[in-house]
């Protein structure tokens, strides 16, 4: 499903990452590691975020020669989220609906699943860190994207929406077959630990 091939990250003439080949099969991955291993830089490098050497393939398509297409495979969500403070969220929702063409139908669904329809009018500088997250998993989730990545999905969360979001995950994978890749310092629900996968990130590289 994702093929990982010769990924190098520099930053400052410091090598992060350096991964001669990955491959994963589709599930549920959780990514391990120290503080500053490299899991974020991972993640966005992935996700198609920030610049990398070598190459990643997902379904076939390349990142870097068909990133148009690779992209519209993947779904992310960052671990402090950020948008421009005089959009509403649903200025974001409707962005996101028509570049990736998601039905009116889904869109409602998220916004009762996600618990966001009593804020989403009002404007980004106005939501508390959670809202601010509710929201980018949201989107994250648009369009039933075949690979969902989430960096720290349940940081500034309340607990009811732990569960909340283990049970989108697991859902969305036993219904749908969508992957996810994630990280998260915090502890998984039963269910989706059950469910999942752990990838270390040590030594600049990956263990299965
Ligand atoms: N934009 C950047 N510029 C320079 N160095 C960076 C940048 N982003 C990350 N790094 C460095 O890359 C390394 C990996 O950082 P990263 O955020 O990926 O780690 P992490 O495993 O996600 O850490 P944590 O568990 O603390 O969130 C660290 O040494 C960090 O200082």
């Amino acid at each position: 499903m994702l093929q990982l091939t010769q990924l190098r990250k520099v930053y400052q003439g410091k090598v992060v990452l350096d991964i001669p080949s990955l491959l994963l099969d589709p599930g549920i991955f959780w990514i391990q590691g120290a503080n500053g291993s490299g899991k974020s830089t991972l993640l966005k490098i992935i996700a198609g975020m920030v610049p990398f050497e070598g190459d990643i393939t997902f379904k076939g398509s390349s990142l870097r020669h068909s990133p148009l297409i690779y992209r519209q495979h993947i779904g992310w969500a960052a671990a402090e989220p950020l948008y421009p403070p005089f959009m509403t969220g649903m200025d974001l929702i409707t962005l996101y609906q028509r570049i990736r063409k998601v039905p009116q139908k889904e869109i409602d669904q998220l916004i009762e699943r996600f618990n966001v329809g009593n804020f989403i009018k009002g404007q980004a500088s106005a939501y508390s860190a959670g809202m601010t997250k509710r929201l980018s998993l949201l989107l994250a989730f648009m369009g039933d994207p075949a690979l969902i990545i989430l960096d720290e999905p349940l940081t500034t969360l309340d607990t009811n929406s732990f569960t909340l979001i283990s049970d989108l995950i697991l859902e969305a994978w036993q219904k749908k077959g969508t992957s996810f890749l994630m990280s998260s310092h915090q502890e998984l629900d039963t269910n989706l630990l059950n469910a999942q996968r752990v990838l270390t990130v040590i030594n600049q590289s990956i263990v299965l």
